[in-house]
């Protein structure tokens, strides 16, 4: 059983939350403010019932341009929140652990980016996280822990699965309701109709054969470059460029996986047509009439597709989106994306779970989902019957 904040008495208690506040950025600092909403009605929640509360995140990963300070965090959430937001630029050494203790009921700090620490970086056993120096060092001021960080929970890192060993762990706002929606796919309307787009070509197929093997899916509609590597298992000749972009990425192996799935399972679905550059301009061909010599890879589905798609989505109870059907960045490669969307958020029943896809719905104004995630490989491993280390290490 995973406790809520429903079962946590918070006035006057040290409760140490982790959340996934992990951005773009730009070169002003946050490029994008979802997750870090997202987290507002958990950290209100403690604040308004009188905790003191120690915020742990991450930023990006060790190496990357993204890899920062969670400064312009702290800043961000300061302002969107009605309570004080302080940030703390140490994480768990005594600095950081005064400056926990010098909190009042009611106030926020956020403690710097836990991947500032080797030991965050590494995968491992919920006990031997338990031992690292970033648990052993915060553990003195916290009285309880919560997480809420549902993107990350699929990462069995120290600051999501040592502090329930140690510590009465709690599931947030944002994790309960992710759980309960993506956990109980199995419940929703059928015919359940799964639409796998973006650029997670191994994640996607993976998504694919779990669904289709437990009976979840009616039908897998699959689009984007995971559409494309489809396309070149069921043997189609995409053209030069789309099968030496596929090369290039090394996804020779899931093109033997998705040829496994399409011998396997006739609810899976490959585009009937693709949009290609040519002159500058979008070109929609027949995968049947596409050239072998091509100078540009396929870049979105065709309007055949688009066609062929919406009369299936239109008919379904669920739907479920991951990962966008073309380049939808560039407006003339945005047209597959912006019609399935449109479409599939008109179900009765619409999940959406992905950074780019939810960016995508932004971008795109489409709205009317019943449930868009916070997570993109947290959101993939739940729909492929994984477990997710963080919420099993929250589990009584
Ligand atoms: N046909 C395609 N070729 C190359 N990239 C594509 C294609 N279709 C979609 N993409 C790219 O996929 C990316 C998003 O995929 P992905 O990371 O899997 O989504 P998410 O973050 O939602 O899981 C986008 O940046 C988009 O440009
Ligand atoms: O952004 C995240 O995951 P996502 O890109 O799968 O949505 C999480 O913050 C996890 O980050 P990580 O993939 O660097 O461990």
């Amino acid at each position: 059983m995973i406790r809520t904040l429903d079962d946590l008495d918070c006035e006057g208690v040290a409760v140490g939350v982790r959340i996934d506040i992990n951005s773009p950025l730009s070169e002003t600092g946050l490029a994008d403010d979802a997750r870090l909403r997202a987290h507002v009605e958990t950290l209100s929640e403690l604040l308004e019932r009188g905790a003191r509360v120690a915020i742990l995140a991450h930023q990006g990963r060790p190496g990357d341009d993204d890899f920062s300070t969670l400064a312009a965090h702290a800043d961000r959430l300061d302002e969107l929140l009605s309570f004080s937001v302080d940030y703390c630029d140490a994480t768990f050494s005594a600095a950081a652990r005064e400056r926990v203790a010098e909190l009042e009921d009611g106030e926020a700090v956020l403690l710097e980016n836990t991947r500032f620490y080797a030991e965050e970086y590494m995968e491992f056993d919920p006990e031997r996280a338990a031992d690292t120096h970033l648990v052993e060092g915060l553990v003195p001021a916290l009285d309880v822990y919560v997480n809420d960080a549902f993107a990350a929970a699929h990462r069995s890192q120290p600051s999501l699965v040592g502090f329930p060993q140690r510590l009465p762990g709690y599931a947030g706002r944002v994790m309960e309701r992710e759980l309960d929606v993506l956990a109980a796919i199995e419940d929703t309307p059928q015919p359940r109709v799964y639409l796998l787009g973006g650029a997670k070509v191994g994640d996607s197929i993976g998504v694919a054969r779990s669904v289709l093997e437990r009976g979840l899916a009616d039908t897998v509609l699959t689009a984007g470059l995971v559409g494309n590597v489809c396309l070149l298992a069921s043997g189609a000749e995409l053209g030069t460029a789309s099968a030496e972009f596929v090369y290039d990425q090394g996804y020779w192996d899931e093109i033997d996986r998705a040829g496994e799935l399409l011998d396997a399972h006739d609810e899976l679905r490959v585009p009937m047509d693709v949009a290609i550059e040519r002159n500058g301009e979008r070109h929609e061909i027949p995968v049947a009439e596409l050239p072998q010599e091509t100078e540009t890879p396929a870049m979105d589905v065709g309007s055949e597709t688009v066609a062929a798609y919406s009369e299936i989505l239109e008919d379904a109870g669920t739907v479920i989106l991951n990962g966008p059907a073309g380049v939808f960045e560039e407006e003339t490669f945005a047209h597959g994306t912006r019609e399935l969307y449109s479409t599939a958020s008109e179900a009765d029943h619409s999940i959406v779970g992905g950074g780019d896809t939810a960016a995508a719905i932004r971008r795109l104004g489409i709205d009317g989902f019943s449930h868009v995630s916070t997570g993109g490989g947290a959101s993939l491993a739940l729909l492929a019957g994984d477990s997710l280390p963080a919420v099993e290490a929250l589990d009584e």
